[in-house]
């Protein structure tokens, strides 16, 4: 029988180990020159600080040769026919149950911008390093948050991938107070997400049979966080990932990605590829839409695979005022409710589901426990 008990060498086998991991990660911290930075000094294995754990979903999944297919919606012509917007709705109400994820085309973003809105971030991420590492931070509270991997000392594992963090709503920043190499297309493209955010969320409040304006009306689109992405080619992919499995802790999140591929969402236990398709947005429920819709609609998991072709960029638009200061509290909404459907939730605050989110860091299983640690008891 094999005995439980630990001697002194395994000890400080594991000790070393753990201190190895530490000091690997701040090293790789210190560089201030993120992903990009390993893969410029022509890095050809990927270290350990990025070794992905196995995930239980890979044995079942055969992305690309499964009959699944994340729904794209159509918004042409859906302000001059209300049958039509009934109609489409439906297929809104129908993905958001589902899937929790849908992709819109036709939603009044011109190519142009979401093209130089990609063009920004390859100028931001490809620009000299020394300029760029003015921006790296780890202090969430400035108005522009670059660094690699947000969780790096929490998560299991380190992503493939560099990141940058912009507040861009309730109190915009001035364009000085952002990065030269795309601060105009920022500023133009939260504006344009955000009046797309706004009519989202009139279409979601219409599939809950809501009034249109009842999200909106409930401050959900009142905050936006810009979050860009740099996923460097990988020399060895199968070995990490652009982004671990995790759930959005916003209402609702509005994905520009280029051309590349690597997003999938976990639907019916399978990982299924959200392929890239010119000139759309990819729209998913964020946890917090999840919790005030009592279930009804769905926040679901997701992931970036790494990838020996790149780099890959995206844009991801949060709703949601993250870490700012904020007591309107957040349940179950009444009118959803019923001795049928009684509150699943307890009631929060952006601030603090935000705060318990960024605590627990990507991947894993501790990202599956967070809506569950908000849930009432049965
Ligand atoms: O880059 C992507 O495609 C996905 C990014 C993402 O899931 C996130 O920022 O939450
Ligand atoms: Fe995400």
């Amino acid at each position: 029988m094999k005995s439980t008990s630990t001697s002194p060498t395994e000890v400080a086998s594991e000790e070393e180990q753990y201190y190895d991991k530490i000091s690997d990660l701040k090293a790789f911290d210190e560089t201030k020159a993120g992903v990009k930075g390993l893969v410029d000094a022509g890095i050809t294995k990927v270290p350990r600080i990025f070794f992905s754990p196995a995930d239980e979903f890979d044995k079942v999944s055969d992305p690309g040769k499964n009959e699944f297919y994340v729904p794209v919606v159509d918004l042409d012509g859906i302000d001059k026919d209300p049958i039509l917007r009934k109609n489409i709705v439906d297929i809104v109400r129908d993905a958001s149950e589902t899937w929790g994820f849908f992709q819109v085309i036709n939603h009044g973003i011109p190519d142009t911008v979401l093209e130089e809105m990609l063009d920004g971030v390859r100028r931001f991420y490809e620009q000299d390093t020394e300029v760029k590492k003015e921006w790296y931070t780890r202090d969430g509270s400035k108005t522009v948050v670059y660094n690699s991997n947000f969780d790096l000392y929490r998560a299991e594992s380190a992503n493939w991938r560099d990141k940058t963090y912009c507040n861009m709503a309730p109190n915009p920043p001035s364009p000085d107070e952002l990065p030269k190499s795309c601060s105009d297309i920022l500023v133009e493209y939260s504006r344009k997400v955000r009046e797309l955010g706004r009519f989202l969320f009139e279409l979601l409040s219409e599939a809950l049979n809501l009034n249109p304006s009842h999200l909106i009306d409930m401050n959900c689109a009142e905050g936006l966080a810009i979050l860009y992405h740099y996923y460097p080619a990988c020399p060895e992919p199968e070995l990490t990932l652009g982004a671990s499995k995790h759930a959005d802790y916003d209402f609702l999140t509005v994905l520009l990605q280029d051309h590349i591929g690597g997003l999938q969402v976990l639907y019916q236990n399978q990982w299924v590829d959200i392929p890239p398709v010119p000139g759309a947005l990819v729209v998913n429920i964020g946890d917090l839409l999840q919790l005030i819709s009592n279930d009804k609609f769905k926040s679901s998991q997701h992931r970036v695979l790494a990838n020996n072709v790149g780099p890959r960029v995206s844009v991801a638009s949060f709703f949601t005022t993250g870490l700012m200061p904020s007591s309107k509290i957040y349940g179950p909404i009444k009118e959803l409710l019923s001795q049928d459907n009684p509150p699943k939730y307890k009631e929060t605050t952006v601030r603090e589901y935000s705060l318990h989110y960024n605590a627990k860091g990507l991947g894993g299983h501790s990202q599956i426990s967070i809506l569950l640690s908000f849930r009432c008891p049965a």
